[in-house]
């Protein structure tokens, strides 16, 4: 991967498919750097929410110092048309962990988009090699593996499949330039590295509190104090969306074997239930009375 050091915003143009939480994350980011972005989501309400969503999370951002200065912000433009992304230099996939969702949002992406158009997907566990079969040119399909909030973390983990190409390499290095990011590249897998160890830990965590051996708080406390963990496993599973995680566990556990994967009793309660998280405003913990404290 190499970089492109005076690389102009305005060169990249940006489609994100999935206006969820990761899709809000991905747009404030790239509008931030003064790209613009073309958000698709099936749900008219859905997109709605997004754009007051990153406008919000753009002020935090700005709040926290993690614009570059003196950039004029890029635009966002949303539709529930896929269409839109074909003027696209870029297109980003960010829409739930369900494969067969993907497999037909990926082959339709692809299709309409030029050859060159750099294709990624934000997958968290879906292997890059089984995404390829999937659309028309797998040569220029890549995971990145943007983190949450994608404005405030810099490192990304770029995933590189068997008939990934060196251009689309250059490509993607030449994005994550003007979008602040740093990157480590790793080879294919389920999973790959990050969710791998994290979604398993949480998963074990919620088994804990399942299991009546310490509460949420406690065990994120242990987290806290003695791993030196930042926020503690169930308060970033709120973070991510236990929807999503579970979903993505169950991607794990289809593909590894690992028993470690399928996701326990008390997860999948909540989804039932639908406390997902801060997005719902109930999971592990309870935000609807503390809004101001815990956002984003
Ligand atoms: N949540 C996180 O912290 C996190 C972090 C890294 C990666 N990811 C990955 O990013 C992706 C998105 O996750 P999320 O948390 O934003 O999920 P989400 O459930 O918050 O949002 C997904 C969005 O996709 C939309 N969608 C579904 N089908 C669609 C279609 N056919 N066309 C267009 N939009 C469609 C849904 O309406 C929804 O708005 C997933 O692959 C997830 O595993 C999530």
């Amino acid at each position: 991967m190499t970089d492109t050091p005076n690389e102009q915003p305005a060169q990249h143009r940006l489609a994100v498919i999935g206006a969820g939480v990761m899709g809000t994350n991905i747009t404030a980011l790239a509008t931030g750097h003064g790209l613009d972005v073309t958000l698709v989501d099936v749900d008219e309400e859905t997109l709605t929410t997004a754009r007051r969503t990153i406008r919000h999370k753009l002020g935090h951002a700005q709040l926290m110092n993690a614009l570059p200065d003196g950039r004029p912000r890029g635009t966002v433009t949303t539709t529930t048309r896929l269409d839109g992304i074909t003027g696209a230099t870029t297109v980003i996939e960010a829409v739930v962990e369900i494969a067969e969702v993907k497999r037909k949002v990926l082959a339709e992406a692809s299709a309409l988009t030029a050859p060159g158009t750099l294709l990624i997907s934000n997958t968290s566990c879906v292997p890059v090699d089984e995404m390829a079969g999937w659309v028309v040119r797998g040569e220029e399909l890549v995971g990145v593996h943007f983190m949450n909030p994608s404005y405030l973390i810099k490192m990304v983990e770029v995933i590189r499949g068997t008939a990934t190409a060196d251009t689309t390499m250059d490509a993607v290095g030449s994005l994550l330039h003007a979008l602040g990011r740093e990157a480590l590249v790793v080879n294919d897998a389920p999973g790959f590295v990050i969710n791998r160890l994290l979604h398993p830990l949480i998963n074990r965590a919620a088994l804990l509190v399942q299991e009546g051996v310490a509460t949420a708080e406690t065990v994120d406390g242990l987290l806290e104090g003695c791993l030196g963990h930042t926020t503690g496993p169930l308060r970033t599973a709120d973070l991510i969306g236990i929807d999503n995680l579970v979903d993505s566990l169950q991607v794990l556990h289809e593909r590894t074997g690992d028993p470690e994967c399928a996701p326990c009793e008390l997860m999948l309660q909540k989804v039932a239930d639908g406390h997902h998280g801060r997005k719902t405003g109930r999971g592990f913990y309870d935000y609807r009375t503390a809004t101001k404290r815990n956002t984003p």
